[in-house]
C-alpha cells in the first residue's frame, strides 16, 4: 500500500451520509442534556460501541497521546471512566489533569469534543466500578501492570491466575490503584457533518458555572 497510499486513501468515501437532521433552533441550555440526547439516538441507530471516547493526555515534557476508553456515566457536565493510575495516562493525569474527549460517531457523520479537567474520584469509588466489571477484566486491572513492559505472555496468564484466585477467595477484593475519574467539563463542541462539507458546529463553553454556546465556522 505504501506507494499508492495517496491514490488508495484519497480515493476513500468520507461523510457520504445521509445523516439524521439536527434541530439547532431549540438547543438546550446545558450541553449534557445534548450529548445525551445524541447519546441516546447513537444507541438507537446501533452505532457499534456509541461509548468508545478517546482520551487525551498530556505527558510532562507536554507531548500529547490519544487512547479509547469506555465512558461510564455523563451528569452535571461531568463526564466518567475508569482506569488505573499506573497506566500511562494514569501518570499523565496525576500530573497535568487537564484532558480531551472526543466521540465520532460515522454513522450519523457526528464529533463530540470535551475539554475539560479531571478529577480522581478516590478509593471507594474505584472499588465499586472495578467490583462492577466482569470477573476476568477485574482480574486483569487487579494485576496493576497496565501500560508497562510485558517479559512474556506466561508472565500475564501467572499473573492473572493469582488475581482469579485472590477474587474467588475474597469476592469484594479491590485494588487501590483502580480509579474512576470525572471530567469536568469547560467546553463542549457538537459537530454534525454535512454531506456538502457545510456542517454545522455549536461550541458551549462554561464561564462562572453558567454555560453560553455560539455557533462556529464548518
Ligand atoms: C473500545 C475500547 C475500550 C477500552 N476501554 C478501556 C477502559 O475502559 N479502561 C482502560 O484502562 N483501557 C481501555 N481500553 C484500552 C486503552 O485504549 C489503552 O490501550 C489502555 O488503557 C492503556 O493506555 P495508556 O498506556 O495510555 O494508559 C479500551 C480500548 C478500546 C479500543
Amino acid at each position: 500500500m505504501s506507494t499508492q497510499s495517496s491514490n488508495i486513501l484519497r480515493g476513500l468515501k468520507a461523510l457520504s451520509g445521509p445523516f439524521p437532521t439536527w434541530d439547532t433552533q431549540s438547543l438546550p441550555e446545558n450541553p449534557t442534556e445534548l450529548f445525551l440526547d445524541w447519546m441516546k439516538l447513537a444507541i438507537e441507530m446501533k452505532v457499534k460501541e456509541p461509548h468508545a471516547m478517546t482520551i487525551s493526555t498530556v505527558d510532562s515534557d507536554g507531548f500529547p497521546d490519544a487512547r479509547v476508553l469506555i465512558i461510564k456515566e455523563a451528569k452535571d457536565d461531568s463526564f466518567y471512566f475508569a482506569t488505573g493510575l499506573e497506566s500511562q495516562k494514569g501518570q499523565h493525569i496525576q500530573h497535568n489533569p487537564k484532558v480531551a474527549l472526543t466521540f465520532y460517531w460515522p454513522e450519523l457523520g457526528r464529533q463530540i469534543r470535551i475539554r475539560g479537567v479531571a478529577e480522581d474520584m478516590g478509593l471507594e469509588a474505584g472499588a465499586i466500578d472495578l467490583r462492577r466489571r466482569s470477573p476476568i477484566a477485574r482480574a486483569v486491572a487487579m494485576t496493576e501492570h497496565q501500560s508497562q513492559p510485558l517479559a512474556s505472555e506466561e508472565e500475564l496468564e501467572r499473573s492473572i491466575a493469582i488475581q482469579e484466585q485472590k477474587i474467588d477467595q475474597d469476592p469484594d477484593i479491590v485494588t487501590p490503584n483502580w480509579r474512576l475519574f470525572a471530567v469536568h467539563a469547560q467546553q463542549i463542541e457538537f459537530w454534525q457533518a454535512d454531506t456538502d462539507r457545510k456542517h454545522t458546529r455549536y461550541q458551549y463553553l462554561l464561564h462562572d458555572g453558567q454555560w453560553t454556546h455560539q455557533q462556529l465556522w464548518p
